[in-house]
């Protein structure tokens, strides 16, 4: 009973290769997690970079206020720019708490002889705490460095500073001030409504060398984690902007991955003032949290684990004897009769897996070994099963290995077949046979797993029935059972030719890899419905291989005699 399916398209296991944008945040320490080169890391994991940090200052900050600053000196920061950019191509630099001028000097200096596609400056100058975190006499230093930003993302104090008025009172005020400092400095500046008052808390990116001003509009949450929303923000469209090279684009997701992770900031429970936001929220939701095993360890784990199941089935009587010759016909012919019975329904397992595939490649497969069990591996069955000569002689039936899409079967084998029914499906001793308990509730639970409907599962329960026999097929023509087994004038010689032909070999690995990938990409839970559906049918080749030679059936039950 296998499945000695044509090679149809595979499904690939390859996982396409996005590029990982590599963002450097060049920005002070918030030891609370929830601002600075902390607030930058987790914000450019979130959306998919690889974080990078060289720290400008340390502060002693938590979610109620800064107690203390400490800058280290200036040109340690140099050392940890040169370090980084002399071994690693950087795509974005974030920029955010500088401190004072001999930091933006050092900044300002390494941006001058590195290039870098995309700068993303955050000009913090006060925490949401109200504290300071720029010297005020760095205002001026500040301002020189803007021009080297592609992107300048102020809050409404830091744009007034800027643009040199006071504190926008209107939306509309804010864009004009944007709109000035845009014009200044020839950079994208993002106005930021989070600290307006109203309902609403719009954001504004405004070019002033193409005339654009796009708005984003958004209604205000309802939160007081609003710690390190501008470090978060920042950092996420230095990422994405790298990624997606549009700047819309990049404020868009920036602001919507930021909207969700301000809506679970609370949960957190970090803190007594301001909390962060949520920075993965949305990733564990969608992702779970646990690690997933690779197709490649599935295989192996799963493998490992019917170790018994195979070991046990080697040392069967009717394994052992089929290898060596001496097995009677008696027997042979009842495995081939239970077998045939298995193959007519284990193929319409096989279709419905194919119904259920959710892409063609799959869908393919499947139907191609639908074909194949039926077709080409009851071809063996039905020449020894209607009485036809010496199938050792026949070569391999079925089995091709032809390129995807061909017919998963030989029609005819050559002059050896003569005398033998030409269709086998027709022959009236192919099913002849009554099926036994064994193949019956083997059959019953394939039956069952497809009209359970889960696809995953089901695949995971029919892959013994490819994987067990191409295994035993390859170990009985390498010797493994003794050299009877190679004898081309063994009598089962057409059996052992079936089984150990490369074509199914072909397709057992496609199922594998079908099956594994599948298993990869499961939750946890499901993934332990796959591997029990594949351990159950394991053990169903068990027994189905040790039936017949089984000493004797086990007694029908009587019918409770009725009325
Ligand atoms: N309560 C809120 N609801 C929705 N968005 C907010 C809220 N608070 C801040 N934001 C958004 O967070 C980002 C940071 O804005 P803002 O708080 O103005 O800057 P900063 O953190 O630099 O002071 C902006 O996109 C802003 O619209
Ligand atoms: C080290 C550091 N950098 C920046 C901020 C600004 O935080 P926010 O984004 O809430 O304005 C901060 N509080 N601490």
């Amino acid at each position: 009973m296998s499945a000695a399916a044509e090679t149809g398209a595979g499904q690939g296991a390859t996982v396409s290769a996005r590029r990982v944008p590599r963002v450097l945040s060049i920005a002070g320490s918030d030891p609370s997690g929830g601002a600075g080169i902390q607030a930058d890391l987790k914000s450019i994991a979130a959306v998919g970079g690889y974080g990078m940090s060289a720290v400008t200052a340390l502060t002693a900050q938590n979610t109620r206020g800064v107690r203390a600053v400490h800058v280290p000196p200036a040109a340690f920061l140099g050392e940890q720019l040169d370090a980084i950019g002399e071994d690693i191509a950087i795509d974005a630099v974030k920029i955010g708490m500088l401190a004072n001028a001999s930091v933006i000097e050092v900044v300002a200096e390494w941006l001058r002889r590195t290039s870098v596609p995309v700068v993303v400056l955050d000009p913090v100058m006060v925490a949401t705490s109200g504290d300071r975190l720029l010297d005020a006499d760095a205002e001026a230093a500040l301002r020189e460095l803007l021009p080297r930003a592609d992107l300048i993302t102020p809050n409404l104090l830091e744009l007034a500073v800027l643009a040199r008025e006071a504190p926008a009172a209107t939306w509309a005020e804010a864009i004009a001030q944007a709109e000035a400092v845009s014009a200044a400095t020839g950079a994208r500046v993002l106005a930021k409504g989070g600290h307006l008052p109203g309902a609403d808390a719009p954001d504004a990116l405004v070019h002033a060398a193409s005339a654009t001003v796009v708005e984003f509009g958004g209604a205000r949450i309802a939160t007081t984690a609003t710690h390190g929303t501008g470090c978060s923000l920042s950092s996420a469209i230095a990422t994405l902007q790298a990624e997606l090279g549009n700047w819309t684009e990049a404020v868009d997701e920036a602001r919507r991955w930021l909207r969700e992770s301000l809506r679970h900031g609370e949960s957190l429970e970090v803190g007594g003032g301001h909390g962060p936001v949520s920075h993965f929220a949305g990733l564990w939701s969608r992702g779970g949290l646990r690690t997933a095993p690779a197709p490649r360890e599935i295989e192996a784990d799963w493998w490992a684990g019917i170790a018994d199941v195979r070991g046990a089935i080697d040392e069967l009587p009717f394994i052992r004897a089929l290898a060596d010759g001496t097995l009677a016909r008696e027997p042979f012919l009842g495995y081939l009769a239970q077998d045939a019975l298995y193959l007519r329904d284990y193929a319409r397992v096989l279709a419905e897996a194919s119904r259920l595939a959710p892409d063609a490649a799959a869908q393919a497969f499947w139907a191609n070994s639908a074909h194949g069990a039926l077709v080409g591996e009851l071809e063996l069955h039905a020449g020894w099963l209607s009485g036809g000569g010496a199938p050792g002689a026949l070569g391999v039936p079925g089995v091709t290995g032809g390129a995807p899409g061909a017919p998963g079967v030989t029609g005819t084998t050559g002059a050896a077949d003569a005398g033998r029914s030409a269709d086998p499906l027709h022959a009236a001793a192919t099913f002849a046979a009554e099926p036994d308990a064994t193949t019956t509730a083997y059959l019953d639970h394939l039956l069952a797993t497809g009209a359970r409907g889960d696809y995953a599962v089901l695949a995971a329960a029919l892959l013994p029935c490819f994987w067990i026999y191409v295994d035993l097929g390859e170990r009985l023509a390498a010797g493994d059972f003794g050299e009877r087994a190679l004898d081309p004038g063994h009598p089962y010689a057409s059996w052992l030719a079936t089984y150990a032909d490369p074509g199914f070999a072909q397709a057992t690995r496609q199922a594998i890899d079908l099956v594994t990938l599948l298993a990869a990409d499961a939750t946890p839970a499901r993934r332990e419905a796959m591997h029990r559906a594949f351990r159950a049918s394991a053990e169903h080749e068990l027994a189905f291989f040790a039936a017949p030679l089984a000493h004797e059936p086990a007694p029908r039950l009587a019918r409770a005699a009725s009325r």
